[in-house]
């Protein structure tokens, strides 16, 4: 049985203006993500795909087009729907524990400290638990968004070059994380990278976007089961065609 739409972006185009003069960022985009669906936005840098995460997100109204929610016109950003990136950041005045129970002050004392707990231990931050973030790394301070978001269970995740500052390590282990948290709980994830490997290990389709103007140049379903064998061969293949979206095969 497929899942309702949850998302849909009609005609979303988006221009800023550049001395005086309208510069089109965004070209018309259209495209749907179905509930519980994982969705990766794979595209050079510029293209659009950060303010395409805004509009989505109601931080950004576009040009043109319109964006709906179940079905609802997004209008402004909503708390069930959390957006993490590099740029909003953390509260600077609470420590990494008040920062991931800041969204959870209306639950019972002690399951949001286990929570709080959960999610620290989770992201590897249990050892930091009464840092303020300027005593954190760049690293850090991704984790602890990424937890803050998490902890609030919200019902879709747009997540914005968000394991970008982590090192290789801390990157996979989060990958797995959010995977296993998408397994169980089956939120709908929009998950923008430009890293190809990013893309077909974690989603289900990938929207290969274009330079800009950004548009949506090809949709890429990675039909493989997790988790994903990165030396597969069907594996390589969809990496291999990813490459070619890109433009990128035969550089490399
Ligand atoms: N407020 C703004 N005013 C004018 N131009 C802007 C503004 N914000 C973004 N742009 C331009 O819009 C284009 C798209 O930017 P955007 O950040 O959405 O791209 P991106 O694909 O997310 O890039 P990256 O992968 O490098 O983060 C870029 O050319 C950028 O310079």
């Amino acid at each position: 049985m497929t899942s309702p739409v949850k998302l849909r972006v009609r005609g979303v185009s988006v221009s800023y203006p550049v001395d005086g003069q309208p510069r089109e960022v965004l070209t018309p985009v259209d495209f749907e993500c179905r509930e519980g669906e994982f969705v990766c936005l794979l595209g050079p840098s510029g293209c659009g795909k950060s303010t395409l995460l805004n509009v989505i997100g109601g931080f950004l109204a576009p040009t043109r087009g319109q964006v709906l929610i179940d079905g609802q016109p997004v209008t402004r950003p909503d708390p069930r729907r959390i957006f993490v990136s590099q740029e909003r950041g953390v509260f600077p005045w609470l420590t990494v524990e008040e920062n991931i129970g800041f969204g959870l002050s209306d639950w019972p004392a002690a399951q949001r400290e286990q929570r709080v707990e959960h999610y620290m231990t989770m992201v590897g931050l249990a050892g930091s638990a009464r840092a303020y973030p300027s005593e954190l790394s760049g690293g850090m301070k991704q984790r602890l968004e990424l937890a803050r978001a998490l902890a609030v269970n919200p019902d879709m995740l747009l997540l914005d070059e968000s394991f970008n500052a982590l090192d290789a390590i801390t990157r996979h282990t989060l990958r797995q994380e959010l995977l296993r948290l998408w397994t169980a709980e089956r939120k709908t994830i929009l998950f923008v990278t430009h890293d190809l490997d990013e893309a077909v290990q974690l989603a289900d389709r990938v929207l290969v976007m274009s330079a800009r103007p950004g548009r949506i140049q090809r949709v890429i379903a990675i039909d493989l089961p997790h988790p994903r064998d990165i030396a597969s061969l069907e594996y390589l293949q969809y990496r291999r065609q990813l490459l070619d979206e890109l433009g990128l095969a035969h550089r490399i």
